[in-house]
């Protein structure tokens, strides 16, 4: 089984494969008759014309690393993100497309608190919390047509710990 080592999440590492949803240095704007800091459009949602962007809770159950990685998803007619409800870190896993199917796949492991966003037609593991709760805000297209494209791969792949 070919194992995949964890990397940091950072936004230059994520950048091919969408954003790195987090509180910058310095907010944007200082909204709110100075009480609240506004950290402004962080993040490239996309939709087809047929459809809308949507907010949906997901509440997944956690996994463990060294994780098994069987299939990857894309999404083909819209962007989706992944906000978690509480400050858990959690597993994120990515793949260049590499002629209708992954390339070899990247994990990342975020910061407590990060969110990310998976731009459209992107591959990526299914939402991979790794402790309770798995509470997440989830922005993606809701609309007509079929949204979601798995690939299944013939030899899983083993993701642990990086060094
Ligand atoms: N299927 C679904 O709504 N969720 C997946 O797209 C996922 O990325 O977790
Ligand atoms: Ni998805």
């Amino acid at each position: 089984m070919t194992v995949i080592r964890t990397e940091p999440l950072t936004a230059t590492a994520f950048a091919p494969f969408g954003d790195v949803i987090a509180l910058k240095n310095t907010p944007d704007r200082i909204i709110n008759q100075g009480l609240c800091g506004r950290h402004h459009d962080l993040a490239r949602v996309e939709t087809d014309a047929e459809g809308r962007t949507g907010i949906s809770l997901f509440d997944a159950e956690p996994r463990a690393l060294p994780y098994r990685l069987e299939m990857m998803e894309r999404h083909p007619l819209g962007s989706q993100a992944f906000l978690p409800l509480s400050p858990t870190s959690f597993l994120v896993i990515v793949a260049a497309d590499a002629g209708g199917r992954p390339a070899t796949p990247r994990a990342f492991l975020t910061a407590p608190g990060q969110g990310i966003n998976l731009l459209r037609n992107v591959w990526h593991g299914v939402l991979t919390p790794l402790s309770r709760p798995g509470l997440f805000a989830v922005i993606d297209r809701i609309g007509p047509g079929d949204n979601l494209e798995e690939y299944w791969f013939d030899t899983p792949y083993r993701v642990e710990t990086g060094p």
